[in-house]
């Protein structure tokens, strides 16, 4: 596996331009499970391992799957008849690989999906998308690690979530697109990916109203057919570059970055003293010399992004005081801070709130990341911190951003991907020789 190592200190400048959202294709990659008859052809499709996990589980779903990744688009084809099983190896490694549950349930009156565990960021139950189905007519059972859930066929109900789970909207909004009559679930997730996904499914024939609203109303249509779809631009991309311009005192456009989208972290950059500037083409971040402290708490959108809530803990460590960081929406999703502790990070942590002491004059350290959000934050940490920082386990970053370390690179980081067994003290050694 690879690793990344870091010189911090350069301003950053430049153009860098945002793939798809992660979290909006690895849905609609799901949804193509529905489309009994064309093909569901997907652009600006991101090159992510995530990505191309769900394209082997449709795979093994017997679904054709042709990735062109110089165009970067996926062609799903879904009329052979479809297997029924997601099997552990695949929801293992990815949770997401959930959501092929709803369409899988209302397109073969059957799905057998793995158990997925916990990960590092909680314990992440899927009790409301159990009750969705339940309440358009599925029968649940859960045995040997697997939940299988049958319906002859599924009726309309109405469907209020607890909490407006991301992934539970997708998944009842999915399997409702075939059940008899009118579904209305309320208390939904209204993230920008939700709406990208229920704009495919209304290209795809079905009847999805109120997608980005508290409550979604369905109603049934007997099939769907293929389309074309471009995948939303990723607003947790975007915004990891604009804390990445903000804290090197940068000038960097993020090219494609769509305002409405990133409104609460946009909110706390200009809080913090970050110059903001919309341009005809994206948005331009231009970092202060000193950033104020702020406060932040996550929550469900249109509230603070917990994907964003790691990078920003490294924004807010950078500030002149002391600032607060509250996470709502998981229950271990601190896990960064015990290695940004590492290259002299200052926090106390009280139950879900760490109170971060800026600012702080980052070392350079080797660290691991935790997980995907984790991994960015220490690379951003990396950019600023005194020395060399080396970041492993890019596993997870790959995870969720393509070309990452070329993208920082092209806006002047001083940055490289190198194999793993590879000596920090050599790639120190030929930097300098390139720079003689
Ligand atoms: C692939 C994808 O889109 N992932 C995103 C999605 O994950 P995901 O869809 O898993 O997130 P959810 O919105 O479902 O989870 C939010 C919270 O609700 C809880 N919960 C969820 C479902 C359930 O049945 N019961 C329950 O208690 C979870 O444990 C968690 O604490 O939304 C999260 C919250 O914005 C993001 O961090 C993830 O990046
Ligand atoms: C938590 C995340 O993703 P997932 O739900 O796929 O684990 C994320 O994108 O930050």
């Amino acid at each position: 596996m690879d690793k990344i190592i870091v010189h911090g200190g350069q301003p950053l400048s430049g153009t860098v331009h945002i793939e798809g959202a992660k979290n909006a294709v690895l849905p609609i990659q799901a949804a193509s499970i529905l489309a009994s008859t064309g093909e569901l052809i997907l652009t600006n499709v991101p090159a992510l391992s995530d990505v191309f996990l769900m394209n082997k589980v449709l795979s093994f779903l017997n679904i054709n799957v042709d990735f062109d990744r110089d165009v970067k688009s996926v062609t799903f084809n879904a009329t052979k008849p479809l297997g029924t099983e997601a099997p552990f190896e695949y929801v293992s490694k990815m949770r997401a690989s959930m959501v092929v549950m709803g369409p899988l349930l209302a397109r073969a009156g059957r799905a057998r999906v793995a158990m997925p565990g916990g990960c590092a960021i909680g314990s992440r139950p899927i009790d409301l998308h159990l009750k969705g189905f339940e309440a358009l007519g599925a029968t649940i059972e859960q045995h040997d690690g697997y939940i299988e859930a049958r319906a002859d066929h599924l009726t309309g109900a109405n469907i209020y979530l607890d909490f407006p789970s991301v992934g539970a909207t997708e998944n009842i909004m999915m399997a409702a697109t075939l059940a008899t009559g009118t579904t209305l679930i309320e208390n939904v997730a209204r993230e920008p990916e939700i709406v990208d996904l229920a704009n495919v499914l209304n290209k795809m024939g079905a009847k999805v109203f109120g997608a980005g609203t508290e409550t979604i109303r369905i109603e049934g249509v007997p099939s769907l057919h293929g389309c074309e779809h471009s995948v939303v631009q990723d607003r947790i991309e975007a915004g990891t570059f604009m804390v990445a311009a903000a804290i090197t005192h940068g000038n960097v456009l993020i090219a494609d970055a769509i305002p409405e989208h990133n409104k609460p972290l946009l909110s706390k950059l200009a809080e913090m003293g970050v110059d903001i500037r919309e341009e005809a083409n994206g948005l331009r971040i231009i970092g202060p010399e000193t950033l104020k402290p702020a406060n932040v708490k996550t929550a469900p959108h249109p509230g603070f992004p917990t994907d964003m809530q790691p990078q920003v803990s490294v924004l807010q460590l950078m500030a002149d005081g002391t600032s607060t960081l509250t996470e709502t929406v998981f229950e271990n999703r601190f896990n960064h801070l015990d290695e940004l502790r590492r290259m002299n990070a200052q926090f106390t942590i009280e139950g879900r709130t760490v109170a971060l002491q800026g600012p702080t004059s980052f070392n350079g350290a080797e660290v691991a990341a935790t997980d995907l959000r984790a991994a960015a934050a220490l690379v951003l940490a990396g950019l600023v911190a005194n020395g060399y920082t080396t970041v492993t386990n890019l596993k997870y970053l790959d995870r969720g951003y393509c070309d990452f370390h070329e993208k920082l690179a092209a806006l002047g980081a001083e940055i490289e991907r190198v194999d793993a067994e590879i000596d920090l003290e050599a790639v120190i050694a030929d930097r300098e020789l390139k720079v003689m």
